[in-house]
């Protein structure tokens, strides 16, 4: 008789439950590889010093009133200067309806209810593979969803042609999810010129382009040069919306804070588009938290802080980067019979490995290594003190 009885205990979260199945662990030799968390050297979670330094500057000056529906108006104005570049024309002419978000998981959530507000029958055109979140926001926000080829899995790189075709097939104006930089999972991204050309064919389709930029930064270790895409993008004339994420590229994970932009004709047309925005978060969450607003903006409006901020961004995505090379190197050294060249052509976060969920599995049975079942390494977790075991255990599960 109970009012909940019928309900089911939920599916782990493909990314999520890892954790969870590594915290479990007491395996002294446990390696966490699974979520697309930054860790140092000694595999610890860091807080940046440009963030500590925030956070000193703003002790005691904080308030806690409610902020505004759209959340703060000087980080926001902050955070589409860093994805649009400081003298976007877009900016000048205020054609930006933008509004803070929880995280990058809250600006593709307002998006998304946003698309199926006003524009009821559009679907969702979203990469294979794609960050697994991804169909459950379009799914809850009722957006039926098609998808399009990204990856090949035979060279582990992209699949330019059968994307194009699928740019080229879908019928005109259709939606279709981007991702910025440091494609997740799989690492890959298009070149700047297929960036181009991908540009020039929405063009001539009319698609509708919604950059999902979670990683600015972090791939290359520049800002600008992670959000190529958007400018390429914008200098073709597209009315782009993009969902940002200061979770990676700053480490502010669980402060939860983000922003959602959308291009629009005119200044005008902006205020309506952001005051609709609003309309969807007043019933969802009212107004986003305040706290890591503040670091956010103090960080970019004050240049020394976000000079430090850049050269820490820079010091993460050159730690991955090095830990690319180790792992490729000790698999080669191994005299593994695999090619593991996509190991250092991949970027970001992500190392698609390629490896099956059954190698998956046992990498994690008989080594304690804890990844998504797709071969995703989040290669944050990787350190000079557990490279070699992950290649060995990788060379064993795939020789
Ligand atoms: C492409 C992409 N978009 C949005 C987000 C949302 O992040 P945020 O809401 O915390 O800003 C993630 C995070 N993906 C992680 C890093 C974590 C997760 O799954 O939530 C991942 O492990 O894939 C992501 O990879």
């Amino acid at each position: 008789s109970g009012w909940w009885k019928a309900v089911e205990p939920a599916p782990k979260d493909p990314i999520l439950g890892v954790t969870e199945a590594f915290l479990a662990d007491t395996d002294p030799n446990k390696v966490n590889v699974g979520v697309g968390a930054y860790r140092d050297d000694q595999g610890k979670p860091v807080v940046l010093q440009s963030v500590r330094e925030a956070e000193r500057r703003i002790l005691g000056k904080e308030n806690m009133e409610y902020l505004p529906m759209g959340g703060s108006v000087k980080m926001v104005e902050e955070s589409i200067k860093l994805a649009y570049g400081e003298n976007a024309d877009v900016l000048k002419d205020k054609r930006v309806a933008a509004v803070q978000a929880l995280s990058g998981t809250g600006a593709c959530r307002l998006f998304a209810e946003f698309q199926k507000r006003f524009r009821p029958e559009s679907q969702i055109y979203i990469p294979v593979p794609t960050w697994a979140n991804h169909h459950n926001i379009w799914r809850d926000a009722n957006v039926p969803q098609r998808t399009f080829h990204y990856y090949h899995p035979e060279t582990r790189g992209l699949d330019f042609a059968s994307l194009m075709d699928d740019v080229k097939n879908a019928p005109n104006g259709s939606f279709f999810l981007l991702h910025a930089c440091a494609h997740n999972p799989t690492g890959v991204d298009p070149t700047e010129e297929q960036w181009k050309e991908i540009s020039y064919q929405f063009k001539v389709k009319n698609h509708y382009p919604f950059f999902d930029m979670a990683y600015q930064g972090f791939a290359s270790g520049d800002t600008d040069r992670d959000a190529k895409a958007i400018r390429i993008f914008l200098e073709d004339g597209h009315q782009i919306a993009c969902a940002q994420s200061f979770a990676k590229n700053m480490g502010l994970y669980g402060q939860r804070v983000g922003c959602l932009s959308v291009i629009c004709d005119d200044a005008k047309q902006a205020v309506a588009v952001k005051s609709q925005l609003q309309q969807i978060a007043r019933p969802m969450y009212s107004n986003p938290p305040v706290h890591g607003a503040l670091l956010v903006y103090s960080i970019l409006s004050d240049p020394d802080l976000k000079a430090l901020w850049h050269k820490e961004v820079k010091v993460m995505a050159d730690r991955i980067i090095g830990m690319r090379e180790a792992l490729r190197g000790n698999l080669e050294n191994l005299g593994s019979p695999l090619s593991w060249n996509h190991v250092t052509d991949q970027i970001g976060m992500f190392c698609y490995s390629g490896m099956t969920p059954e190698q998956v599995d046992r990498l994690t049975s008989e080594f304690h290594i804890y990844l998504t079942r797709n071969g995703r390494i989040s290669m944050a977790g990787v350190t000079t003190g557990n490279v070699e075991y992950l290649a060995n255990a990788i060379h064993e599960v795939t020789k």
